[in-house]
């Protein structure tokens, strides 16, 4: 398989409206799109959708990268094959980039996987599962509006919900959480603070909050907080979940290797600089007796479709996987795979990741 060729555009992403969590607001996202061409015709495609707050290069740093990177590509004998297949290419992936990595590894593992004629995710993992279940997202601030966008998602078919908390008054909170759990039904409540709290206010908040129907609650601290965030997870009546914090170096491993109190992982690809660093984490994860789930970080589709197949490649598929966030951008495509369906995405059984132009 040689490249033939190898091309970067830039992708812009427009929010509907602008999404508002406690780290701040989201209006537009901006990012590329690596488009790689086999000598057999065969199309892959990567997406780097940088999110520098949480711990990625800027939109700058990645563009530099890939701009260097993919002439090198296009003349090579092959592309370079990430993790198990890398013989000695992993040096050809760029270090510290982390959704530059995530776009080149992305648009390599698409091609590999439609040479060996598997789906991404079977290409992962023999024991990939067909569908993987999504979260809705909510983006409503008041309580009426935000009982009302529960409704809508329950009756759609979601089983499990996610509001971000934090960034105003806890009571504020719980009155907003109480207008999702009683329109929410059987449905889980995911709350997420976004690192928005100091150690007391979580102490307090998730007393407040972490009730019977929370599923878990994702960084109640800053990310830097870390043994704040165990010595909260052994005491909060909900389950804690670490995600600003796994971008940090050194993170994950003291998660894992201390006794953990914290139970679950958010697992972003793009944070984590692509899908096989991702998996082998979540392996690692799943032998400590963790669980994990994969979440987007606002990102178009392409590097949807690619999580929606790592998530289906996970240990486990217990987790609803944060995949649902379409919706939010004005220019979505109308029509594809990796728009959820009663709550669920149906991986394509198509060879590589089934995303075409
Ligand atoms: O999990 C989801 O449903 C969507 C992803 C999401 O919430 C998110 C999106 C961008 C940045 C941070 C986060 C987060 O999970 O904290
Ligand atoms: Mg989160």
């Amino acid at each position: 398989m040689r490249i033939v060729d190898a091309s970067l555009e830039r992708l812009r992403l427009e929010m509907v409206r602008p999404l508002r969590t406690a780290a701040g607001v989201y209006a537009a996202r901006e990012g590329f799109v690596v488009r790689l061409v086999d000598d057999a015709g065969r199309v892959g495609w990567g997406e780097a959708m940088p999110l520098a707050e949480f711990g990625t290069e800027t939109p700058e740093a990645c563009e530099r990268v890939l701009t260097a990177l993919l002439p090198a590509l296009r003349d090579a004998a092959g592309p370079p094959l990430p993790g198990p297949w890398a013989e000695g290419g992993e040096e050809r992936f760029p270090a510290n980039h982390p959704a530059a990595r995530h776009a080149l590894e992305q648009a390599c593992l698409d091609l590999l996987a439609q040479r060996r004629g598997l789906p991404l995710c079977q290409l992962l993992s023999s024991g990939a599962r067909a569908e993987v279940l999504v979260n809705a997202l909510l983006g409503a601030a008041s309580p009426e509006d935000l009982a009302q966008e529960a409704r809508r998602a329950v009756a759609e078919g979601y089983e499990t919900l996610k509001l971000k908390v934090a960034g105003r008054p806890v009571e504020e909170d719980a009155a907003r959480l109480a207008a999702v759990r009683g329109a929410a039904g059987a449905a889980r409540v995911r709350i997420d603070a976004n690192g928005g709290w100091t150690e007391p206010e979580a102490e307090r908040a998730l007393e407040v909050l972490g009730g019977e129907g929370v599923e878990l609650c994702e960084q109640p601290v800053a990310a830097e907080a870390l043994e704040a965030l165990c010595r909260l997870a052994a005491r909060a009546p909900c389950p804690l979940a670490a995600d600003e914090s796994l971008a940090l170096p050194e993170a994950a491993r003291k998660l894992l290797t201390s006794a953990p109190t914290v139970r679950v992982l958010v697992l972003k690809p793009m944070v984590l600089g692509g899908l096989l660093p991702t998996l082998a984490l979540a392996r690692e994860a799943a032998r400590q007796g963790m669980a994990a789930y994969v979440t987007s970080s606002l990102d178009g589709v392409i590097a949807r479709a690619g999580a929606a197949h790592l998530a289906a490649a996970l240990p486990s598929g217990r987790y609803a996987s944060g995949l649902g966030v379409g919706h939010l951008f004005r220019n979505e495509p109308d029509l594809h795979p990796f728009r959820p369906l009663r709550g669920r995405i149906l991986l394509p059984r198509t060879p590589g990741q089934g995303v075409h132009s």
